[in-house]
């Protein structure tokens, strides 16, 4: 088995990748806060840690790696968006209008990612069932020293952490310099970070020593974690907007938390998918969410192609003119494979991933196995493409529900034998030259057969164009 090289932030080198336990490689990914439809961004590190996944299992085994990636379903954002459906006059208390969304927000998530072809992780944590893992922590850390209680909050005491900064590569003067830090009465420093906050009656909250209250966003990840994967574990990834302050947070509650534990041994950490050169995000709004995309008839392999076509460690755009490509690309090796049976990956494609998930790398690999379509199939699978039948590829954009694109076909087909068996009859051919022409022009390849006519469904199909057809 080639060797898997990764680069760990926390070095800020490619290094060899060696598992603490090669039978159980251990992998944690800070998951979506969940009160919104995920935008494009959002899916570059759920589809590069797919990746990643999938190799790790191709070589250590299926059983042999545990990936988490949590949910944050308690944050002020869901709140503040709960706060306002209410205020606009939605029926059923915040709690109530909370869990609603953060639910309903959690099944989208689900169909999105599945349309991505991302595997689901092993464990899917919420952060609401891990309170009282949030709360023994936060306990240890008082009892450590690390941490302080003041008028009903919990901070962390950022200058107690000696190792503060070092993830990102920061003093904690230039962070402070740096960084908008909420200044309060209560915190020591200014680079303090919340452990646990009051809540007022009316939001989410728990009891705990220091009165009814809510984790701060950062101790859910180190009790989840720690939970699940232990105190030590291989591989902690995320998008890079994290790194400062969420993971270096992450970092010291779990460090100081279990002083002779290492926490997580690599982070890797996703670079930007941008819009003109700005990181895609909800705050700045220049955002579009994945299942726009699908709803636009681009389907789910399509978007995955195109996040594989970068490295996962520089900025990348999203245009048209990408997915195009990508829709093209795609149609021809379905093409090509069509009816074939996958053999082995080819060992340069293996080779490209394990050089630090070179997936681009990986990507011009399997343009130039075409005259292999066995090898070029099962390479393309090693990274998540051309695993399904056309008809699901095609029923992931559309409607949630997904359209069944056989019975379409099957239907269109019919209806291309009934008007030709008329023509035969009438011997006027035009309605035949008609309906054939408007198939081709919705994207459907008609092909004649000797038992009738074999429909298609071709790279450029139009769903809606089909259905006015039958
Ligand atoms: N533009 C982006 N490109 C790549 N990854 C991103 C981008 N925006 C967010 N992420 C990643 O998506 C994951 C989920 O993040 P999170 O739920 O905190 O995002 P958000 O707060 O909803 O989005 P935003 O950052 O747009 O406000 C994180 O790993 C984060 O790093
Ligand atoms: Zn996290």
């Amino acid at each position: 088995m080639v060797q898997i090289r990764l680069t760990n932030s926390k070095t800020r080198r490619k290094e060899d990748f060696r598992p603490i336990d090669p039978e159980n490689v251990r992998m944690y990914l800070c998951g979506p806060t969940v009160y919104d439809r995920a935008h494009l961004g959002n899916a570059r590190p759920v589809v590069v840690i797919d990746v990643l996944d999938r190799l790790l299992r191709h070589a250590y085994g299926a059983d042999a790696v545990t990936y988490v990636r949590n949910f944050t379903d308690v944050d002020d954002k869901i709140n503040a968006t709960a706060l306002q459906r209410k205020e606009a006059g939605a029926a059923g208390t915040l709690e109530e209008l909370i869990r609603e969304r953060t639910e309903k927000t959690i099944g989208w998530y689900h169909q999105d990612m599945d349309a991505l072809g991302a595997a689901r992780p092993d464990h899917e944590p919420r952060a609401t069932e891990y309170i009282a893992e949030m709360v023994a922590m936060i306990e240890t850390l008082i009892a450590r020293g690390h941490a302080y209680a003041a008028e009903g909050h919990v901070l962390f005491e950022v200058r107690t952490f000696e190792e503060y900064g070092r993830l990102s590569g920061r003093s904690v003067d230039d962070m402070i310099a740096g960084a908008r830090v909420e200044v309060s009465p209560f915190k020591r420093d200014p680079m303090d970070f919340v452990l646990w906050k009051p809540s007022t009656e009316d939001l989410p909250g728990w009891d705990s020593p220091w009165g009814r209250g809510r984790p701060g966003w950062h101790i859910e990840c180190s009790a989840m974690s720690e939970k699940l994967l232990g105190t030590n574990f291989d591989i902690h990834a995320g998008g890079i907007d994290l790194q400062f302050p969420h993971h270096e947070n992450e970092i010291a509650q779990s460090c100081c938390a279990h002083p002779h534990s290492e926490f997580a041994r690599v982070w890797l950490h996703n670079e930007m998918l941008q819009v003109e050169g700005k990181k895609m995000s909800k705050s700045l709004g220049n955002f579009f969410t994945v299942r726009d995309l699908l709803d636009e008839g681009v389907p789910g392999e399509v978007i995955r192609f195109v996040l594989l076509s970068t490295h996962y460690r520089k900025p990348m755009d999203w245009t048209a003119e990408k997915a195009a490509q990508a829709r093209d690309t795609l149609w021809e090796w379905r093409k090509l494979t069509a009816g074939v049976a996958p053999s082995a990956a080819d060992p340069r494609v293996i080779e490209a991933l394990a050089d630090d998930l070179n997936t681009a790398g990986a990507l011009s690999v399997l343009h130039g196995l075409k005259g292999d379509p066995a090898a070029l199939l099962a390479s393309a699978q090693l990274i998540g493409l051309l695993g399904e039948d056309l008809g699901a590829w095609f029923a992931s954009s559309g409607d949630a529900d997904g359209p069944d694109l056989d019975a379409l076909l099957k239907s269109a087909s019919s209806k291309f034998v009934d008007i030709r068996d008329n023509a035969k009859i009438t011997k006027d051919f035009s309605a035949l030259d008609g309906y054939k022409s408007a198939l081709t022009e919705a994207g459907v390849e008609v092909r004649m057969t000797k038992e009738g006519v074999d429909l298609v469904a071709g790279p450029r199909l139009d769903l809606g164009k089909l259905k006015a057809l039958l």
